[in-house]
């Protein structure tokens, strides 16, 4: 019978190191529904992680260059990774770098990656995939492909890498793939074995990118 009831190990990190160059102004601060995109996005994290979860275990990073931006707007739970840049490098060097800076903090097997401009995403929608990541493992999948490096949701052009779980023994196979200079997701992960999160609903992963997908936001809400 599979063991459904031990303990889930499992962090998160929330990436806010993006310049917001197509909206013009700090996703990350921009209130949606009175609540700065960012601290919806951990919020979400933290229903899943950590005390109020029960079951699941773990920290919730914010990584950023800029942590005193944000500090006054989230709980004092979540914990900053401060990113550096690589050497002969400015920030931001993009999503991936920040992940692998995020992870080299994790002591827990998985983490649960989210971008920060996600104004869809609520905690019963990611609570459903940490039940899937649970299910996954518990079913033994988990140690039948010990070499898939996570469990992401796809969409018609790929992975989606900012929404989804990686295992934390990824960060050997990450950091080469930045030291040889690679920084897509994609690219990255088209080396890996990924397995899917089935999800019913796309809607979380509308990631509000420019001032036009605001007013879709607005107009929706
Ligand atoms: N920590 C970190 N996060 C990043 C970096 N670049 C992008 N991100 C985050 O990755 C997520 C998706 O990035 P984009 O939607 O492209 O955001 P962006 O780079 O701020 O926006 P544009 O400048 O318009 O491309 C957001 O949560 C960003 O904050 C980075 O260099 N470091
Ligand atoms: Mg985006």
């Amino acid at each position: 019978m599979p063991n459904t009831n031990y303990h889930l190990a499992l962090s998160g990190i929330v990436l806010a190191g993006g310049l917001s160059s197509r909206m013009g102004r700090d996703k990350a601060l921009i209130p949606v529904e009175g609540v700065p995109l960012l601290r919806r996005v951990c919020d979400v994290a933290l229903s899943c992680i950590g005390e109020a979860s029960g079951k699941v275990s773990g920290q919730v990073y914010i990584v950023t260059p800029w942590p005193e931006r944000y500090v006054d707007i989230l709980p004092e739970t979540c914990r900053f990774v401060r990113e550096v840049p690589l050497p002969e490098e400015s920030t931001p060097h993009g999503p991936l770098v920040g992940f692998a800076q995020g992870l080299a903090h994790v002591e827990t097997d998985w983490v649960l990656l989210l971008a920060c401009d996600l104004p869809q995403l609520n905690a019963e929608v990611v609570q459903g995939w940490v039940k899937q990541l649970q299910q996954t493992r518990d079913n033994g999948i988990d140690q039948r492909s010990p070499y898939g490096i996570a469990l992401l949701p796809r969409n018609p052009k790929g992975w989606e890498p900012l929404c989804g779980f990686y295992r934390r023994q990824c960060l050997p196979s990450l950091t080469e793939f930045i030291n040889q200079g690679g920084r897509s997701f994609q690219r990255w992960l088209a080396q890996h074995p990924v397995q899917e999160l089935l999800v019913s609903d796309t809607r979380p992963f509308f990631n509000c990118n420019t001032p036009a997908d605001l007013e879709q936001l607005e107009i929706q809400n």
